[in-house]
């Protein structure tokens, strides 16, 4: 289980240990700047050579590597006001002491560095100069072969602007980078700007922070990954997520705030034995004549993802049009409330899908409370929540803790406006509303799971229980932005659940597997393609 920690989280560990005596702020500081030089040198291998030795030296720790005609690597390391300032000035010392040509600037007044912080500076001025962080270090980082982003990690509160300029220069470094020139841009906990709890840069009202923010080649992060890592812009900033061990332990710490946030992962438990009834009977309803896809997609998914049966629920315009693509999904004219309450009477159909390609109307509403009241386990997606947009409040209160809502952006803005509204409003002060907070709020006030899909899919129950599924990093598969694609994640969800999975691990799993499958497929893939890789996925996955 990948634990994702917030700001606060991470502090009460680390305060803990400090407080339990078995390590000092000190220690913290010199293993989390190790952990940085470590993640270098692991990541770019190349830089422990001195430049244009090409004579195959090996790593060496000391400046008497460096031949006749060999320059040493040169890095220039920003550091901050606080902490990550502190492990800034521990990462220029440990590079200097391997012979590298370091320079340092400082944003903010030494005199007020934290105790710590103020050690390792102290100590790097014993040899060297630090200068303040300023235009120059534009010309300094030029050629140098490596930046250290160490101005903010957890600790910023505000935006970090008047540096505007500098920041446009460590961003053109950091394009020309990924163009193979230098410098490599590594940034320690979070890119500066960005914050460690939503990975919404503050104060970019309006405008795109990679016009002029810090992005990162890659970000070593200590102890656990940040959720402001995997959110947001900062999913795309940290370039990569390395995260380092500082030596401290897991502790059941009453004093480590919130529930904690997880990477989703699927849960274990496929096909092992039974028949097709003791793996459930979903259900899924079609819209009318000219609007069957949808359905006919996430019906396609809960089957192959395990279902025992599946049905297709029609009303009469469409029965024929359904009838010609369905082979071993069932079919059933379905008009209306009243024969899907027929319906219903077979308590062999323990999931209900409704909401791709239904359509907007008084039927549809009246569809979706019908289900509701059958507290069978329930998905609703697409047109099944749009129906709403007018009076979430009657959903809300029809909504019961065997459902799981799917909205996108667009549906979670027409069900919770006020919590949209929070969530886009400019990010002025850290820590800033993320999607998870806005994720956990919708699932307490809907009384059911709410999976808020992106590539970073939130996923939260009503007792506060969320993880992020994230489609980022080695896991990025941005064909999923395809038409379609949702409705097969419904039908992944409403699959699961007719086999048993609980609503949260239903749709943690089918979040997780609707990616693998992208990632399976890979350029080119349309939702139909989907399905068809579970078999694949779930092989390599070891699920029966
Ligand atoms: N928490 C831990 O367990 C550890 C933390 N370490 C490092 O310490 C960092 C956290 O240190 P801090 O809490 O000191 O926070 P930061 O160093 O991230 O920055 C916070 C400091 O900057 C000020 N500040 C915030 N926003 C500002 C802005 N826009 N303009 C000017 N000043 C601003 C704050 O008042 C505070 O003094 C971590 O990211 C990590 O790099 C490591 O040394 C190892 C252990
Ligand atoms: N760039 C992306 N990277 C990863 N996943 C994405 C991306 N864009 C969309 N998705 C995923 O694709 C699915 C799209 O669903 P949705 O917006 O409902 O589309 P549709 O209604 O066409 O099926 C969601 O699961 C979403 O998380
Ligand atoms: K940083």
């Amino acid at each position: 289980m990948t634990e994702l920690l917030t700001a606060a989280q991470m502090q009460a560990i680390e305060q803990a240990a400090i407080a339990s005596g078995e390590v000092t702020g000190l220690e913290l500081m010199e293993r989390a700047g190790q952990g940085v030089v470590e993640a270098i040198f692991e990541e770019w291998p190349e830089l422990a050579q001195p430049v244009e030795s090409g004579r195959g030296a090996s790593p060496s720790r000391s400046p008497e590597y460096l031949g006749k005609d060999d320059a040493p690597r040169r890095a220039v390391v920003l550091c901050g006001p606080g902490n990550n300032g502190g492990d800034g000035f521990v990462v220029a010392r440990l590079l200097k002491e391997r012979g590298w040509a370091v320079e340092v600037f400082l944003y903010g007044e030494p005199e007020k560095l934290p105790p710590d912080a103020k050690v390792n500076y102290e100590r790097w001025r014993e040899s060297d100069a630090v200068r303040p962080l300023c235009e120059e270090v534009i010309d300094a980082g030029e050629d140098a072969d490596l930046a250290v982003d160490a101005v903010f990690g957890t600790g910023l509160t505000r935006p970090f602007l008047d540096h505007g300029e500098v920041q446009s220069e460590l961003n053109l470094w950091q394009a020309a980078s990924r163009r193979g020139a230098a410098p490599r841009v590594v940034a320690v906990d979070m890119p500066s700007g960005a914050c460690a709890d939503s990975g919404l840069y503050l104060g970019y009202a309006g405008e795109n922070p990679f016009d002029s923010a810090v992005m990162a080649n890659f970000t070593v992060s200590f102890h656990r990954a940040k959720l402001g890592q995997f959110l947001s812009d900062g999913a795309v900033a940290c370039g990569k997520v390395v995260v380092k061990d500082i030596g401290l332990v897991d502790r059941d710490s009453p004093a480590v705030p919130g529930e904690v946030v997880t990477l989703a992962a699927p849960s274990a438990g496929g096909k092992a034995f039974g028949h097709k009834y003791s793996h459930g009977h979903a259900l899924l309803l079609s819209g009318g004549h000219g609007r069957t896809g949808a359905a006919r997609l996430a019906a396609r998914g809960a089957l192959r993802i395990g279902a025992g049966l599946v049905t297709v629920g029609s009303p009469r315009s469409a029965m024929m049009e359904n009838a010609y693509q369905l082979t071993a999904i069932m079919l059933r004219q379905i008009d209306g409330p009243n024969e899907l309450d027929q319906l219903l009477e077979d308590r062999r159909i323990n999931a209900v899908c409704l909401g791709p390609g239904l359509g907007l109307g008084a039927e549809t509403q009246m569809l979706v409370m019908s289900v509701l009241k059958q507290e069978r386990g329930t998905v609703l997606d697409a047109d099944a929540l749009t129906q709403f947009e007018q009076n979430p409040g009657v959903l809300f209160e029809a909504l019961h803790g065997n459902c799981v809502i799917t909205p996108h952006g667009g549906e979670f803005a027409r069900l919770f406006p006020d919590l949209d509204e929070k969530l886009n409003a400019p990010a002025t002060t850290g820590p800033a509303y993320s999607k998870v907070d806005a994720t956990r709020e919708a699932a307490k006030r809907a009384g059911c799971v709410v999976l808020f899909k992106g590539p970073d899919t939130v996923i939260a129950a009503p007792n506060g229980c969320c993880s992020v599924n994230s489609a980022h990093y080695q896991r990025s598969a941005p064909w999923l932005a395809t038409a379609g694609s949702g409705d097969v994640l419904a039908g992944f969800i409403i699959g699961l659940m007719a086999r048993g999975l609980s609503p949260m691990q239903a749709a943690e799993t089918a979040a997780y597997l609707h990616v693998e499958c992208a990632l399976n497929f890979g350029p080119g893939l349309i939702a139909e393609d989907l399905p068809e890789q579970i078999p694949t996925v779930l092989r390599r996955l070891d699920i029966p």
